[in-house]
């Protein structure tokens, strides 16, 4: 029943690129892509993330040569993950303030990554392919006979604690914490959890999943033809299908997320059973480790969409649906300068995680694993102790070393779920961080 993929994993690497990949040699048909017969009397089956005229840059689309198409299954039955939410909440009371969550206790989790998937927060609506959802995910099963699809929007998944093998339709990918993935909108996956299976305890992570437009590179406008996130380090996986995907006496149960609700299917054969691809629409991970992180090397605190790794743009131009935005280690060398981020109220609204380690503006308070959520215009910044060691310390040349938080930036408000408002991580003390910052005006 094991997926068969070689040990260890292969992968095709560049962003957007057309790749071409085969499980069988000559599975892929040449010059044309739907024959009359194709070889190994394969289904040919087009999946595309944009519309068929979307501008040739931003056009998404993949062949699937496969041993049955998607069509086949059974009939769908309602299912409830009443956690799972989609859309901005407009019966939530949306606080005006600065919110933030401890880390969700891994203690006591049983399920697998789907039945554990957890909203915190959501913005626009997936009927209209706008907006975002910041969910959590805590799981300490792998989905082994069961796969999920997602037809709301692309999941970018951002793993805090424990690896992820992605099973695909496309192939396989496995990521670890400081690496990302991002899963194309109706792309079949299931996910194991190979440390979890050994014994090491639930995992947790964050996920971004985008109503909007596609995630891609960000323009590096003055910044050059390098840099930031490179478009080779992304990597897809290679045609891979289930071994057993002929047998009969192996069902499946596919779950679909379609327009916010939960269903159901039965199959007979594993949904992972493509055994050569080809074209730009692909499930890819991305090591962040690979970030190559640009930052001032004079003085002041740059805006942090110099660290955006991944944006979805909105109609209204660098005015992003979402930005997906890093903080890594990286060197601080600036002059005369209070170098933690500065306080502030933007338009934008930002969803923060922990993944490692502490993150500058709040050293104590914010923990991996944990969220922090300042919308639109509502102010926020360094915490006392952040701003006391900021104002007074020698500022020589400082690495922060072993971090790394980031951020979903959308411009749109995020509505936190009635869960996350009743969740008992919730912190209520949240604002006493900067309780103590006191008038020092000395005219
Ligand atoms: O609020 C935050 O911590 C995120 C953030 C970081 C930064 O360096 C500048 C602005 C900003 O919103
Ligand atoms: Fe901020």
């Amino acid at each position: 029943m094991t997926p068969e993929t070689p040990t260890a994993l292969r992968y095709l690497s560049g962003f957007g690129n057309e790749h071409a990949t085969e499980a069988v040699p000559g599975a892929l048909p040449q010059g044309r892509n739907s024959p009359q017969r194709a070889p190994f009397d394969l289904y040919p089956e087009l999946i595309s993330g944009t519309a068929f005229t979307a501008p040739r840059h931003e056009n998404r689309r993949s062949w699937l040569y496969r041993r049955q198409p998607s069509v086949v299954s059974g009939r769908y039955q309602a299912m409830a993950q009443p956690h799972w939410q989609t859309g901005a909440d407009r019966t939530v009371a949306l606080p005006p303030e600065p919110l933030r969550w401890h880390p969700m206790p891994l203690e006591g989790v049983d399920a697998d990554f789907i039945d554990g998937m957890r909203t915190l927060a959501a913005n626009g609506d997936a009927e209209a392919q706008s907006g975002v959802a910041a969910h959590l995910y805590l799981a300490n099963r792998s989905m082994e006979r069961r796969a999920f699809v997602n037809a709301d929007g692309e999941l970018l998944l951002v793993p805090q604690q424990g690896r992820l093998r992605l099973t695909t339709e496309m192939g396989v990918l496995e990521v670890k914490p400081g690496e990302i993935a991002v899963i194309p909108r109706g792309v079949v996956f299931k996910v194991g959890l190979p440390d979890s299976d050994a014994g090491a305890g639930p995992s947790r992570g964050y996920v971004c999943e985008n109503y909007g437009a596609q995630f891609r590179l960000p323009e590096l406008g003055p910044i050059g033809s390098n840099g930031l996130a490179n478009p080779r380090d992304f990597q897809a996986p290679v045609a891979a299908f289930e071994a057993d995907a002929s047998g009969a006496d192996t069902g499946y149960e596919l779950v679909k997320k379609f327009g916010g609700s939960f269903w159901r299917a039965p199959m007979r054969h594993s949904p992972f059973n493509v055994v050569a691809w080809h074209g730009n629409l692909a499930p890819v991970k991305y090591d962040t480790a690979n970030f190559m992180t640009i930052g001032s090397i004079s003085f002041d605190h740059p805006d942090p969409s110099i660290f955006t790794v991944l944006t979805s743009p909105s109609d209204t131009p660098g005015t992003a649906n979402c930005d997906f935005v890093i903080f890594p280690p990286r060197w601080l060398v600036m002059e005369d300068t209070f170098r933690p981020p500065w306080y502030h109220r933007n338009l934008m609204s930002e969803f923060m995680g922990l993944v490692y380690g502490e993150y500058d503006a709040k050293p104590g308070g914010f923990k991996p694993g944990g969220a922090s959520l300042h919308n639109l215009m509502v102010p926020h910044g360094p915490d006392e102790e952040a701003f006391d060691k900021a104002s007074h310390g020698t500022l020589e040349p400082r690495k922060l070393d072993h971090t790394l938080a980031f951020m979903f930036e959308s411009r749109y408000r995020f509505i936190p779920t009635a869960w996350a408002l009743q969740s008992p991580t919730l912190d209520l003390n949240y604002a006493d961080c900067w309780a103590g910052l006191k008038d020092q005006f000395q005219p």
